[in-house]
C-alpha cells in the first residue's frame, strides 16, 4: 500500500474535525474523497501531509510511519499537496512560483521545469506574469504544476474543479486524467459527477467518519447512497 490511514483523530483545540477515519490508497489508483461541507475531507489530507497532524491513529507511507514527521519532511518524502485556496505566491512571477517548489533532493526527478512548460502551455505563456494576474483556472494549474515539480509519488488535490467554470473544469480534468497514467492521486471534490468519472475507488465523509468506502461505479449507480450522504446527485 502507498497510503495507510488508521484510524485518525484530528481535533482543531477543543472541537474534534475527525473521528476514526481509516483509508488506503495502492500504488497507481485514484481515489476520491467526497462528503458535504464540513465532512472532513480537507482535514484528512491535512493530516496526511502533517498541516494538521492527527493526535490519535496512524499515517503510514509506503509502510513506514509518518504521523508525526514536520509537513516539510512529508512533503520532501513525494506526498505533495494542492490546496484548496491554491496559495499562489501573487507578488512572484508564475516561473518562480515553480522554482521556490522545484524539489532538490535524492528521489528521481520526472518533472523539471522544462517539461512543466513543454506540458502546460499556459503557464510557460505566462512564465514572466506575475501569479496574481491569472485566472482562477490559471492559477488552478499553476498550483497543479507547482506540486508536480516537488516529485510526487502521492499526489493530493483538495477540490480541483471548485468555483471554475465548466470549460476550465473539463481541462482540470483531462489534466487529471493524464496524470493518473503516472501518479497515484487522492483527490476530494463536491463535483460528484467529475469525482465519479475521475476516480476508479471513493471513500464518503459524513461529520467527520467514513461512511461508504466503495468503487466508484457502484456509487454512480446508487442515486440512494448519494442523496443520503451527498449535497447534489451525480448529472
Ligand atoms: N481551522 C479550523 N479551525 C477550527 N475548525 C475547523 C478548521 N478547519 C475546519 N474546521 C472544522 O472541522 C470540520 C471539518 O472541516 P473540513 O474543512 O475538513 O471539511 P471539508 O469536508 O473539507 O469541507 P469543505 O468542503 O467545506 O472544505 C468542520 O466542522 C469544520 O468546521
Amino acid at each position: 500500500m502507498m497510503l495507510e490511514v488508521e484510524d485518525i483523530h484530528t481535533y482543531y483545540g477543543e472541537s474534534r474535525a475527525l473521528s476514526g477515519v481509516s483509508l488506503a490508497v495502492d500504488e497507481g489508483e485514484t481515489v476520491c474523497l467526497l462528503g458535504r461541507n464540513g465532512a472532513g475531507k480537507t482535514t484528512t489530507l491535512s493530516s496526511v501531509v502533517g498541516i494538521v497532524p492527527p493526535s490519535q491513529g496512524t499515517v503510514r507511507f509506503r509502510g513506514e510511519d509518518i504521523t508525526r514527521r514536520p509537513a516539510h519532511a512529508i512533503t520532501r518524502m513525494g506526498i505533495c499537496l494542492v490546496p484548496e485556496d491554491r496559495r499562489i505566491f501573487g507578488d512572484l512571477s508564475v516561473a518562480e512560483n515553480l522554482e521556490v517548489a522545484l524539489y532538490r533532493g535524492p528521489r528521481q526527478a520526472t518533472w523539471s521545469l522544462e517539461r512543466v512548460f513543454d506540458e502546460f502551455p499556459v503557464i510557460a505563456e505566462f512564465k514572466d506574469r506575475p501569479g496574481k494576474t491569472l485566472s482562477g483556472g490559471e492559477q488552478q494549474m499553476l498550483a497543479i504544476a507547482r506540486a508536480l515539480v516537488g516529485q510526487p509519488e502521492l499526489l493530493l488535490l483538495d477540490e480541483p474543479s471548485e468555483g471554475l467554470a465548466p470549460v476550465i473544469v473539463h481541462q482540470i480534468g483531462r489534466l487529471l486524467a493524464s496524470l493518473s497514467a503516472s501518479t497515484t492521486i487522492l483527490f476530494t471534490d463536491q463535483n460528484l459527477a467529475f469525482a465519479l468519472k475521475h476516480a476508479q475507488r471513493c471513500y464518503i465523509l459524513a461529520k467527520g467518519e467514513v461512511v461508504y468506502e466503495g468503487p466508484a461505479a457502484t456509487l454512480r449507480e446508487d442515486p440512494e447512497l448519494q442523496e443520503r450522504y451527498l449535497s447534489v446527485a451525480a448529472g
